[in-house]
């Protein structure tokens, strides 16, 4: 995607899952992904977050339902968080938070909603290595049914209870499909998508192509083929809209 193209998202919808996920070929270049990777690797140690099966870093601030003390964001995030604003699925808002997260091959994340302190779209960029995004029916999108877990707590996850009804729905029957992911691409997920369906990643060391994956026409890949997983970053970008504003100023 040359920097001045305007990107007609109606090209990038993904009809055969439900409303309303956007998957973009090649949204930022290889010297970009090359500058992201090295930025997020040049991040002082203390950034990172070690969850049990991933590493992650925060920027922008730390989401909490009183409202987000809000930290600047660096100029290396700030131009794709712009780039993304110009997309318009954010309405008149900037993105002002950046989730990295970082999955070694077998490495995943466990099926998830993200939640009421985000703007209900989710952005996420892919460098490095491809993965596979599956989705999933929640039991119920009704909020009580609904509790956070100490694992996803800093990043405002939502994780359902378990208990629901007489039988627990396994996860298998209630997968309805997946988006491959591959380096530089832009995911957007909205609408219903975001609010009644879980997202995660399997913490597998490589990946069937099938016809489950509803972006394959948008993709290099080919049916059949298998692919390893290597490291993979991601860019998690949403808008927190509570912010706090703090008296607290540092210098002068
Ligand atoms: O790594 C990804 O693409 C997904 C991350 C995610 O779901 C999240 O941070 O909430
Ligand atoms: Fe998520």
């Amino acid at each position: 995607m040359a920097a001045d193209d305007v990107i007609d998202l109606n090209t990038f919808i993904l009809e055969k899952l439900p409303p309303t996920i956007y998957y973009i070929p090649e949204f930022i270049t290889e010297e970009e992904e090359k500058a992201l990777w090295k930025s997020v690797y040049d991040a002082p140690k203390p950034k990172w977050t070690r969850l049990l099966n991933r590493r992650l870093q925060n920027w922008g601030g730390l989401p909490h339902p009183k409202g987000m003390i809000a930290e600047k964001m660096p100029q290396w995030l700030g131009t794709y968080c712009d780039k993304i604003a110009l997309l318009g699925v954010f309405q008149d808002k900037t993105p002002n938070h950046v989730l990295v997260n970082e999955y070694l091959p077998g490495q995943g994340i466990m099926p998830h909603t993200d939640g009421p302190l985000y703007y209900p779209v989710v952005s996420n960029i892919t460098l490095g290595s491809h993965s596979v995004l599956d989705f999933y029916h929640s039991i119920s999108s009704d909020a009580d049914n609904i509790s956070s877990t100490g694992d996803t707590m800093a990043e405002g996850h939502q994780v359902e209870k378990k208990e629901d009804g007489n039988r627990e729905i396994s996860l298998e029957e209630r997968y309805i499909g997946s988006v491959l992911l591959e380096p530089r691409s832009l995911v957007l997920t909205m609408n219903d998508m975001y609010e009644n369906y879980l997202h995660g990643i399997a913490d597998v060391k490589k990946d069937q192509i099938n016809e489950k994956m509803a972006n394959l026409h948008l993709t290099s890949a080919v049916q059949g083929e298998e692919k390893d997983r290597n490291t993979r970053i991601s860019l998690t970008i949403r808008f927190v809209p509570k912010v706090l504003k703090t008296k607290i100023k540092l210098g002068r």
